[in-house]
């Protein structure tokens, strides 16, 4: 408690209709033992700091200005909205960040009236606004109890369809509506994209000071005598766009860019746009992401994801890993594969770290594609790369696929093109919560006509996976493996070409079979051990393949025990119901094997560890156990002894 820092005036503030009885002057100090907190409590937690940092003065200012909850404030993607929950009644709550029972890492509705919308995907904040606002409209405002709407939306968040999509319609229905896009010139990774060097084009020639007027609002908005200076330096600003801002054309007014750190010059023009604003406008803030904590604003990230550190030196305190991460192996394997395959190249959606596309990266540029955040050009670019006779991998994250579904169908699994998807973070990932799970990527994939699909257990399996892929030129084929470290196994020197559609007996044994499809298999492997001191001697096969399924294989275990049990790391709808699907139309059931399909519940799993999440979802080893003995019908037989 000591080591936090002191903040005398944001102790007043419980909600932000307190930071009404703060000067100008005090709201720059309440800003600055925000940053402090901020810095403080995720320093404890971990967690996405560097976003956060870049709109502490913004986030002040909104709120000092408008009457949220009445008015609706809409943090796109949400993870730069730790200063919003300290400022709106979750100070007392910040630092259970993350963690399982604590606050979310985004927005959530359930959490708060102050997060109007959730959000963690990018890029739909400007939707949303324009729903609240068309819905203040329709429903009469002081029915409703609806106000503004606001959508404060990144650059990288700028680059995905559904912005454009959202403020073409905005243009369209001309409703009063603010969006404030918060230029940091930072995604995860630097931007990249046409749109990324418009926006620097749009303030890169003008100093900030020499802009002070036009940052004070758009010219219609200001009071009479701000005009004429506004005005020249708008056309300055207009000219260097030539021909106005695209947002101009999309039907926005547009003010700025103004600087998102100084209050002098926010908090004026945010109190004008709430005056004046009578239809859609855009303000261009530029800030700094990490700012005012000096290890975040150096790092090439600029402190995008931490994880907990010690704030004076900024020292992260990671876990010794023990065994190659996924991504790593991925990354690797993509390289050593792409040494000797010219045709092998690779998209990623403004994910180069988080997917291990770096590595592709920088050792072959003209074949590694950044897209920014737009998975559905990613895989529609991938099935154009394909159908050019190329072999490109889509590594993508599980959560963020589903974005590009239609794209998978119409233009990659219809025409059945050799597009390789690479998919992250399958299964529960732990801190990001639910709306980053990889729950769905199974039953969205398996039950599309000519794609093959599999799942990795282990980091050599990936290996083999990936070189199964790159050989792969008939049709569409994806492999999934989880966030994290590998279970330490020995690695191949290559990956090996697996015979598409045939699993792997892992052990042999008796009465029941356990069939693992992922990395479950781990936990299988443990659940075997306590069963095996009950006497019960489990056998165990890894399916490799959902699509197509190992008939034999899985026929055969029907066949042989008493018992099966399928387990995965994925929702309903899967590798399970695939495998109930081929034993009830083979009739196996019909002579009493006894089935269970072991898969994630059906309900949306809140943050916590991996394993705590698994707990939760009841697929952890000692659950595998409980299954087999209840199965089995000992559980029962123990409780009537
Ligand atoms: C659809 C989707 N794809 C990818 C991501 C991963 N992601 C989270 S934040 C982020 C960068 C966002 O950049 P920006 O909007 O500029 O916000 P900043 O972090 O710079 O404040 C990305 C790529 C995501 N959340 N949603
Ligand atoms: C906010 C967001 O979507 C990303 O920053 C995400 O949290 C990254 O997840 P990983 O840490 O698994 O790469
Ligand atoms: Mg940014």
């Amino acid at each position: 408690m000591s080591d936090r820092p002191q903040t005398p005036l944001l102790d007043r503030v419980h909600t932000p209709a307190d930071l009404k009885a703060f000067s100008d002057t005090e709201l720059r100090q309440v800003a600055d033992e925000l940053r402090a907190e901020t810095i403080s409590a995720v320093s404890e937690t971990g967690g996405h700091l560097g976003a956060g940092l870049g709109v502490v003065e913004l986030t002040v200012a909104l709120h000092a200005v408008w009457d949220a909850p009445r008015d609706k404030i809409v943090w796109d993607v949400s993870h730069q909205s730790y200063p919003h929950k300290i400022l709106t009644g979750r100070r007392d709550r910040i630092r259970t960040l993350r963690q399982k029972d604590g606050l979310s890492g985004f927005t959530k509705r359930s959490e708060s009236p102050y997060d109007p919308f959730g959000a963690a995907h990018s890029s739909t904040s400007i939707s949303a606004s324009l729903g609240f606002a068309v819905a203040r409209d329709l429903n009469g405002a002081s029915e409703t109890g609806h106000g503004d709407a606001i959508a404060v939306i990144g650059d990288g968040a700028m680059s995905a369809g559904m912005a454009y999509e959202a403020m073409n319609h905005a243009g369209h229905l001309g409703k009063r509506l603010i969006v404030i896009l918060n230029d940091n010139e930072m995604s995860i990774a630097p931007p990249v994209g046409a749109m990324s060097s418009y926006l620097s084009r749009l303030y890169a020639e003008a100093p900030f000071h020499s802009l002070k007027d036009v940052a004070k609002g758009a010219v219609s908005f200001l009071p009479e005598p701000f005009r004429e200076g506004a005005r020249r330096a708008k056309d300055m600003i207009k000219g260097m766009a030539v021909g106005g801002t695209l947002f101009e054309a999309l039907g926005f007014s547009y003010i700025g860019p103004i600087d998102g750190h100084d209050m002098e010059s926010l908090l004026p023009v945010l109190r004008t746009v709430k005056a004046r604003a009578d239809g859609p406008i855009l303000i261009h803030c530029i800030t700094k992401k990490g700012k005012g904590y000096a290890p975040a604003e150096g790092r090439p990230d600029r402190g995008h994801a931490t994880a907990k550190f010690d704030v004076s030196s900024g020292e992260q305190k990671k876990a010794a890993s023990n065994a190659p991460a996924y991504t790593k192996v991925f990354g690797q394997t993509l390289v050593e594969l792409a040494e000797e395959d010219s045709r092998i190249c690779a998209v990623t959606a403004a994910m180069p770290d988080g997917t291990g596309l770096n590595l592709m990266a920088e050792r072959f540029p003209s074949r590694c594609f950044d897209v920014g955040i737009a998975e559905q050009h990613g895989v529609t670019f991938c099935a154009g790369l394909a159908a050019g006779g190329m072999r490109p991998f889509a590594a993508i994250y599980s959560t963020f696929l589903q974005r590009g579904f239609d794209q998978v169908v119409h233009d990659v699994a219809i025409q059945r093109l050799p597009v390789r998807f690479a998919i992250d973070r399958a299964g529960l990932v732990g801190a990001d919560g639910a709306t980053h799970a990889g729950s769905y990527d199974v039953a969205y994939l398996a039950n599309l006509p000519g794609f093959t699909v599999m799942a990795a257990a282990d980091e050599a399996e990936l290996k083999h996976m990936v070189a199964t892929a790159a050989a792969h030129d008939d049709g569409p084929i994806a492999f999934r493996y989880p966030r994290g470290e590998g279970m330490g196994v020995e690695m191949p020197e290559r990956g090996e070409i697996l015979e598409i559609g045939k699993g792997r007996m892992i052990r042999e044994g008796a009465r029941v079979a356990i069939l693992s499809y992922g990395a479950r298999l781990k936990e299988v492997l443990q659940a075997a051990e306590a069963l095996e001191a009950r006497g019960i001697n489990p056998t165990i096969a890894d399916a490799r393949f959902v699509k197509p399924l190992d008939r034999e294989l899985i026929l055969g275990l029907a066949r042989d025990h008493e018992a099966l049990v399928t387990i995965e790391e994925g929702a309903i709808g899967g590798f399970g119901s695939h495998v109930a699907q081929l034993l009830a139309e083979e009739g196996v059931f019909d002579t009493g094997l006894k089935y269970r399909s072991m898969v994630l519940p059906d309900t949306f799993i809140d943050q916590a560890s991996p394993a705590d999440m698994y707990a939760v979802a009841r697929l952890n080893a000692s659950d595998i156990e409980a299954k087999v003995l209840d199965v089995l019908g000992v559980a029962r037989m123990e409780k009537r002894a």
